[in-house]
């Protein structure tokens, strides 16, 4: 497998870069500020594209590579891949299921006790010497609070279940209701906003889910309201949700996504009611070496004539 090519479009994780050299002819993109003429140059050796979630197989890069068999991607999300280009051209695509889901339902709760708790603030006031001048003002309590969960899929199920375990009454919105689900279901997403204390988006980013939380679903999640973000920067209208909270019409959110990352809004930097977190949600040392097994495993079947291990298409 030594000769096969393989473009690894973004630095993803060392032990993913070593085990590629190892099996594969490794190209790293960024090595190549002439993008159009690597491309050229190499179009007839590379047969496999390694991504992530900030960097996918966009419809000029499949155009760009005839040879393009695969396209194995380091996330779970698969928003950056041309997933209509790869089905016409036969280009087999997977990603990482299941092996984040426990971390990135882990977060999502960390989010939600750090934003409501004021874990990150209270941090702050020991470290800066201020309990010395008094005790740190109340907070809000967590359980019991009723979380709405936007995408009940294997992530929204790990976040409903861990939310379960704080006596926290469960309401979601999914495209079409779960018949097998116990928790309440509305079938639109300002309904369940106005129903619930905390909303959780945890869907795909698709055509449908953008900017699934606008100034419709904040105003309906109103001033008590807080939003928690682990889905995709671009499933939240940014613009309005930082005017939202500026304006005391939601109150906080909880984000691990931005809609331009690593770029996030300066005005959110001042404010005491948000938490914000750089893309982690899968980011443990255990799950990213699973989710780089994984995409080796992927690749190596593929090429190998057996069956892939997370086929997407
Ligand atoms: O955001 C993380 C992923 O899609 O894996």
């Amino acid at each position: 497998m030594e000769s096969i090519g393989v473009l690894l479009l973004c630095p993803l994780m060392p032990y993913l870069e070593e085990e590629l050299d190892k099996r594969f002819k490794l190209f790293r993109f960024w090595n190549y500020p002439q993008k159009t003429q690597f491309l050229k140059d190499n179009a007839h050796s590379i047969r496999a594209v390694v991504g992530g979630t900030t960097d996918g197989a966009d419809a000029d890069l499949i155009e760009a590579l005839p040879k393009l068999e695969i396209v194995s991607s380091f996330s779970v999300g698969v928003d950056k891949i041309d997933l209509n280009k790869c089905r016409e051209k036969g280009i087999r695509v997977t990603n990482t299921p299941d092996v984040l889901t426990d971390d990135v339902a882990d977060l999502t709760i960390g989010l939600i006790l750090a934003l409501l708790r004021r874990i990150c603030a209270c941090d702050q006031y020991v470290r800066s010497g201020k309990w010395k001048q008094g005790d740190f003002e109340l907070t809000t309590k967590f359980s019991g609070k009723t979380v709405g969960i936007i995408g009940l899929g294997r992530i929204g199920m790990a976040i409903a279940t861990r939310a379960e375990a704080f006596d926290c009454p469960i309401s979601y919105y999914s495209r079409t209701e779960k018949p097998e689900s116990k928790y309440k279901y509305y079938p639109n997403v300002v309904e369940l906003a106005s129903n619930c204390d905390i909303l959780v988006v945890a869907c795909p980013l698709t055509k449908e889910t953008h900017h699934i939380i606008n100034r419709e679903v904040i105003n309906a999640l109103g001033p008590k309201g807080v939003l928690i973000n682990v889905g995709r920067g671009k499933h939240v209208d940014e613009p309005e949700l930082v005017s939202s909270l500026l304006q005391g019409r939601l109150g906080g959110a909880g984000l691990d996504v931005f809609e331009n990352e690593p770029h996030v809004p300066e005005q959110l930097f001042g404010l005491d009611n948000v938490v914000l977190l750089p893309h982690v949600g899968s980011a443990t040392v255990e799950t990213r070496t699973a989710m780089a097994d994984i995409v080796l495993g992927n690749l190596e079947a593929h090429f190998l004539g057996k069956p892939l291990l997370t086929p997407l298409v």
